[in-house]
């Protein structure tokens, strides 16, 4: 686990408007975040803010390939992406990560105040607890050492209905991940596949869960399905760029229709997009009005 440095004085300038309003434990953040940016869902009920980040390659790519976990980021935009879990309630990544990269998911931004955020798996058909691969996980060892929080593991309700006693019984124990069971839908242009109505998943989240930001790391199917999904569920868009290229067999991060972040009604508005450059990284930041 490598040790953060401090937080460049100007990417943290650069970043704080693109930060969530709603974080309840510390800085009083200078950002353009306000209740009246909220996003609703269909039954008008208020959904979290939503930033979804990752480290790519100039070729669009998050990893070297299925399986592999690939470091792009420098310290400087790693340090960056803990200032950003310090920020955020909860931090999301599919199971293919879990699986891949054993994340620990905590913050480790400012020791001296310990800033918790809920991990959350994105898990249909849970198999995460499968093999032992949670009790072995690292997510594991830091929650029981309380030195994270124990996930939540989103399990489609086909899966919860199968192995509803082994469910009940994580649920029902005190430091063991909480699975939540919800209802898929056929996703028209993904090739009418089962997957989670992220609308339906982020209310439950926020209005029964309590979180009130997420930010989503990955990995390449949950981005490309987010972005492919709404873009207007996304609040900030926060991507380190890092100057390698991983090639045309490393998984890409593309969404399935084109999607342009330029405002075609006035070309000289780019309030809401900034970019950062450090000493090896830059980052791109995009504030959704
Ligand atoms: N460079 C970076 O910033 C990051 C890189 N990664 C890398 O990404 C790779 C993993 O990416 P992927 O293989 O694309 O897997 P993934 O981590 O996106 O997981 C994909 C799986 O999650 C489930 N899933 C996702 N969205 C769903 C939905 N809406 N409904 C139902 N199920 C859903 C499905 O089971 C799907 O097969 C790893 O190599 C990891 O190291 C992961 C996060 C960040
Ligand atoms: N920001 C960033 N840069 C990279 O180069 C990466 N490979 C990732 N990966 C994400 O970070 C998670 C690891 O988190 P921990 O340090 O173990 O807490 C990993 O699972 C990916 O989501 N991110």
């Amino acid at each position: 686990m490598s040790e953060l440095i401090p937080l460049p004085e100007s990417l943290k300038e650069a970043i704080d408007p693109y930060l969530p309003t709603d974080i309840s434990h510390h800085n009083a953040n200078n950002n353009c975040g306000s209740e009246g940016d909220e996003i609703l869902d269909d039954n008008n009920r208020p959904l979290p803010f939503i930033t979804l980040t990752f480290a790519q390659s100039l070729d669009s790519r998050i990893s070297l390939g299925e399986g592999t976990q690939t470091k792009l980021s420098h310290l400087q935009t790693k340090t960056m992406t803990h200032y950003l879990r310090y920020n955020h309630d909860a931090i999301l990544i599919g199971i293919n990560t879990f699986l891949t990269d054993n994340p620990s998911l905590n913050c480790r931004y400012n020791p001296e105040n310990v800033h918790p955020i809920r991990p959350i798996i994105i898990d249909p058909n849970m198999k995460s607890c499968a093999a032992n691969n949670y009790n072995f996980s690292n997510l594991n060892q830091l929650a029981s050492k309380n030195m994270g929080l124990s996930p939540y593991i989103i399990v489609s309700m086909l899966t919860y209905l199968n192995l509803k006693s082994d469910i009940d019984q994580l649920n029902n124990s005190h430091s063991g991940p909480t699975i939540i069971p919800i209802n898929t839908t056929k996703v028209k242009y993904s090739n009418n596949i089962e997957l989670f109505d992220w609308p339906h998943l982020f209310s439950l989240l926020k209005n029964h869960y309590h979180i009130n930001s997420i930010m989503i790391e990955g990995g390449a199917f949950v981005i490309n399905n987010l972005l492919s999904y709404n873009f207007n569920l996304i609040n900030s868009l926060i991507i380190t760029i890092a100057p390698v290229y991983l090639g045309k067999n490393a998984i890409q991060v593309s969404p399935d229709f084109h999607l342009s972040l330029l405002n075609n009604h006035n070309t000289n508005d780019r309030n809401n997009l900034t970019w950062w450059t450090g000493i090896q990284d830059s980052v791109l930041m995009f504030r959704n009005k």
